[in-house]
């Protein structure tokens, strides 16, 4: 996969260079380019935000830059398949574990970082003639600009690319890939500080420890987050598991 980041602060996303992300960028297996958008700026000053027309505090994101920038990504007269543009929006639609499963499936991916009040509306109309253009926001809050969001999609997007993480294996138990939240995990000493690990995880029954693991998943997600299940869930769950 192509990953195009368009940014002011480029800088922003150097931490996607370490760990699993970097490891997949040095193998070959996510080609991630980083672009700064004053570098598609033609003043002096690489101005890249001016006063908004109808007035209101702020600044908004000038649409030239935006162009060429993404111009350079996906010229015009391109062939082959749209790449997908995410621009990361508090009017966006929300990110989900849904949605990182179908961007994983994408060959290229650009993300369009905006800050001050927002980008020009007109560059979303204009990069729907060259991209699929998908608002997103990543949550029912304000950022400061699309940079942290960007952070938040690509590490939760990247991870399902076959390759990216060591063990598909933990990709399969995740939370949110089922309806339930992760269950408590427990490493040595058996023992610390007084509070001991739970008796039935260190007897190596499987049986046991799955059931464990099931019902723990059930109380946490019926106490944090109910809008997930519904009671009735909870009783076929229950039967469901008694059964199996
Ligand atoms: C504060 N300031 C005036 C009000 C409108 C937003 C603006 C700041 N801002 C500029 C570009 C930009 C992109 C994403 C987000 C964002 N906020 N919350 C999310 N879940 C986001 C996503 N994804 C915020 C952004």
């Amino acid at each position: 996969m192509r990953l195009d980041v368009i940014s002011i602060f480029p800088e922003y996303l150097q931490p996607l260079s370490l760990s699993l992300i970097g490891r997949a960028a040095e193998e070959g297996i996510l080609d991630l380019n980083v672009t700064n958008l004053r570098d598609f700026t033609e003043d002096k000053h690489r101005k890249v935000d001016d006063t908004p027309y109808g007035g209101g505090a702020g600044m908004v994101m000038m649409p030239e830059p935006w162009g060429r920038a993404l111009d350079a990504v996906r010229p015009a007269d391109a062939q082959g398949p749209k790449p997908t543009l995410i621009v990361p929006s508090p009017a966006g639609r929300v990110f989900d574990q849904q949605m990182a499963y179908e961007l994983a499936e994408e060959e290229h991916l650009v993300f369009a970082c905006g800050r001050y009040e927002g980008i020009d509306e007109r560059v979303v109309d204009y990069a729907r003639e060259n991209f699929n253009v998908i608002p997103v926001s990543i949550g029912d809050y304000v950022l400061n600009g699309g940079e942290v969001a960007v952070m938040v999609m690509v590490e939760a997007i990247a991870r399902l690319i076959p390759g990216v993480i060591g063990n598909p294996e933990s990709l399969v138990e995740e939370s949110h890939s089922d309806v339930l939240l992760e269950y408590p995990v427990y490493t040595k000493p058996a023992s610390w500080r007084g509070r001991e690990v739970p008796e039935v995880l260190l007897g190596g029954n499987h049986q046991r420890v799955g059931r464990f693991r099931r019902d723990e998943q059930i109380k946490r997600t019926a106490a944090r987050r109910p809008d997930l299940i519904t009671q009735m869930d909870v009783q076929s769950l229950n039967r469901r598991d008694r059964d199996a």
